[in-house]
């Protein structure tokens, strides 16, 4: 493999071993930039994209790999062989091509074993097709099996194992943009693209006409149903997928979050579609509002495991002791919003999680603490019935859609405040 072929690989491997040793997702702003820093563009997408199909496959290549380790190798040695094994068995690479990266990667003590462990897998028998769907971490399959009982984990284990499609919202004319970019038209309004290559390469997206949001990520924004002229507030709102469609929607919108730099990115998004807003940097648990809103979006912030097919990192890098301070702070968001609601007005909260903690859970306790407060049965366009929770909302689940390539995990529900 030349050294351009290999420089790619050798921070795909850095970047597992961030996730892998330093529990960090892949995505940690500041972390990203430095380990890919000095790459071209196409590199840096390519080191990252063979970091997180490798991760997606690390259960299965760490199957294959066991009988021939005596004990688990550090990170970055263990990371470099996930990465050849993935490349070997998934995008077909040669064999001595994806050995010899492994190699050259991790420091010369460590070359003679991952030569030969490599080697020694090589000459098994073992059908890498034939083994089962990488495994969800152990602390969420556990809440996942107690919540959705065995089938439906593994159902949802042959969703992660998919590297997902691209899903696009367009400003207008999903039918038209459908024709023009190729793209399937969903039940729900949105496109879906099965093999987008780069995303800012393709027609509409330097005009703003679309931005990417999963479809999952787009029936919140659906639910709460803005008018135009409604004022909306968009509560814990970057990058800003929600705040695009609530402006879309012709809604006078306030979009707040409490990280400056994801506001930055908001600011950039909106630019990019040539909308407005009016974008508060605050933590919400401290800002009060001039005057009440008729309909407020609350996306709180969750341990995001509904998209762990589109970061199958955060298996990795997770381990499920962040609920101790997401919990209260989602019921006490939920709260602080109720209290900025005009009578009648409408609240909408979603998390992108699997866990019912974060979902039916918190749905169910906060009308415990409001029984003023009732939750609306409405659908979206094009969402199944079936996907009705039982105690009110929407549950979403990766394994929904398994024809159309899926839908990210979500639970959404749709709260009204008496007139
Ligand atoms: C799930 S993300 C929001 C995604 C966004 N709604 C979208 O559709 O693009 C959750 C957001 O909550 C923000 N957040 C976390 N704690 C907050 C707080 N106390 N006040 C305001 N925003 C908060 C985070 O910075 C993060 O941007």
């Amino acid at each position: 493999m030349t050294q351009a072929g290999l420089e790619p690989r050798r921070r795909a491997v850095a970047l597992m071993t961030q996730v892998t040793e330093d529990h960090l997702p892949l995505h940690t702003p500041h972390r990203l930039d430095e380990v890919l820093q000095g790459l071209p563009p196409e590199d840096r997408a390519r080191a990252l994209r063979l970091a997180t199909e490798a991760l997606r496959w690390a259960n299965r290549s760490d199957r294959l790999l066991g009988p021939h380790l005596r004990m688990k190798p550090e990170d970055p040695v263990l990371n470099a062989m996930r990465l050849a094994l993935y490349e070997i068995n998934v995008t077909g690479a040669p064999s001595h091509a994806a050995v010899n990266a492994a190699v050259s990667i991790v420091k010369k003590s460590k070359a003679g074993l991952v030569n030969a462990v490599l080697r020694n897998v090589g000459r098994t028998e073992t059908d890498w097709n034939a083994l089962p769907p990488p495994m969800t971490a152990k602390w969420l399959r556990k809440r996942l099996i107690a919540r959705y009982k065995k089938d439906a984990v593994a159902a949802m284990e042959i969703a992660h194992a998919q590297t997902p499609p691209l899903d696009i919202t367009v400003k207008s004319d999903p039918a038209g943009w459908a024709e023009k970019l190729g793209a399937s038209l969903l039940p729900t309004g949105n496109l879906r693209l099965a093999n987008a290559g780069q995303v800012s390469v393709l027609e509409g997206f330097d005009a703003g006409e679309w931005w990417v949001q999963d479809a999952g990520a787009s029936l919140p924004a659906l639910l709460l149903d803005a008018k135009p002229g409604e004022r909306v507030l968009d509560l814990c709102a970057a990058p800003g997928g929600k705040t695009m469609q609530l402006i879309n929607a012709g809604a006078d919108v306030t979009a707040l979050d409490i990280s400056d730099n994801r506001v930055v990115r908001l600011r950039e998004n909106l630019a990019r579609v040539d909308m407005t807003a009016h974008l508060v940097v605050a933590d919400a648990l401290e800002w009060t509002p001039e005057t009440a809103f008729e309909a407020i979006l609350l996306d709180a912030p969750c341990t995001a495991t509904g998209t762990l097919r589109r970061h199958p990192d955060l298996g990795f890098a997770k381990d499920g002791t962040e609920l101790e301070t997401l919990l209260p702070l989602q019921a006490a968001l939920i709260d602080r919003a109720l209290t900025w609601l005009k009578p009648g007005g409408r609240l909408v909260y979603c998390t992108c999680s699997l866990l019912p903690e974060e979902g039916e859970a918190q749905l169910e306790s906060a009308l415990k603490r409001h029984p003023d407060i009732t939750v609306s049965d409405t659908l979206p366009t094009g969402v199944d019935p079936a996907w009705k929770a039982p105690g009110g909302g929407l549950r979403l689940r990766p394994d929904f859609w398994p024809d159309q390539g899926g839908i990210d995990g979500f639970f959404t529900a749709l709260l009204r405040k008496p007139a």
